[in-house]
């Protein structure tokens, strides 16, 4: 006789969560160690050790102030931008120590490239903003340069859209086109890490999607890290999760673990909106 068990059914889930990442051995693409971060006399990131694996997405999530966007910030040294802003400890890289003051801040930013949460596509044309980078560094062949654009333009899923006006100004675009130009503007220095700063946050829905669907398929290519505040975009698209809470790493695991079944009775009341 066939017995059938009835299973309590279950409240719907909370956040769609995107399934395991594959279980291939995960080699760490970029990994800080330690990582103290200070504004003058406050220190805004404590101690902060976090892998970051290889074609992976990782999401860096918290309330605001806990120090996501300064975190991200220091994996390419970007805070040295910003006066009075101290680093301590290491963001291992290919074997480099890239809070090294003698490692080329040039080189850092070409291998590890970065999206803010506001498009700044600079007053030229689409064209141009592309190429900008690769003219930078040396790049002077037309030929190489058009391939550049339409290979990055193509990777951030704009070509289509911009093919016929690639020398018009790229300012007319819209919101989310332009922020899939500034994608297109890092990719063509072929970097091997992508750290997004709330990249959608400033995008209508339709946008946002694009811009979700087209991390996705970046990650085959690079390592991607994203800040965000929207946990079911965390969920979504993610593979591994890092809270932050006070400036402090909290709780880290994959995405899957994280939003169902997390350690930190912290990470569990931000993610279930029971925070503060
Ligand atoms: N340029 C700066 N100068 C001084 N303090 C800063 C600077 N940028 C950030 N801070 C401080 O560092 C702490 C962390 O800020 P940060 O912007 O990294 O947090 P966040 O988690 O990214 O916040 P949000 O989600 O609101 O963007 C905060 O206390 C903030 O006030």
């Amino acid at each position: 006789m066939v017995s059938t068990v009835l299973k309590k059914e279950k409240n719907p889930p909370l956040y769609l969560v995107k399934e395991e990442p594959n279980e291939k051995p995960k080699e760490i693409a970029i990994g800080t160690e330690n990582i103290n971060v200070f504004y003058g006399k406050h220190q805004a990131i404590h101690n902060v050790s976090l892998p970051f694996y290889k074609n992976q997405v990782t999401a860096l999530i918290g309330p605001s102030g806990c120090g996501k966007s300064t975190f991200l910030r220091s994996i390419n040294r970007m805070n040295d931008e910003i006066q009075g802003c101290r680093i301590e400890g290491n963001i291992l890289y290919n074997g480099m120590n890239l809070n090294d003051p003698k490692v080329n801040l040039f080189e850092i930013r070409k291998n590890i490239g970065m999206v803010f949460q506001r498009p700044n596509p600079f007053p030229k044309s689409i064209f141009d903003n592309v190429a900008f980078g690769p003219k930078h560094h040396g790049q002077k062949n037309k030929k190489e340069l058009q391939e550049i654009v339409e290979r990055s333009l193509k990777k951030a899923a704009l070509w289509d859209e911009v093919k016929d006006r690639l020398h018009r100004s790229a300012l007319n675009l819209s919101g989310g086109q332009q922020q899939r130009l500034c994608i297109a503007r890092a990719i063509a220095m072929e970097p091997e890490v992508l750290l997004l700063d709330e990249p959608a946050s400033a995008l209508d829905p339709i946008s946002t999607g694009k811009i979700e669907e087209l991390i996705t398929e970046l990650k085959n290519d690079y390592t991607v890290a994203i800040v965000t505040h929207s946990m079911h975009q965390a969920a979504r698209i993610s593979d591994h999760t890092a809270f932050f809470y006070m400036g402090k790493l909290v709780e880290f695991g994959t995405t899957k673990d994280m939003f169902t079944n997390p350690k930190q009775k912290q990470t569990e009341d931000y993610i279930s909106g029971n925070f503060g």
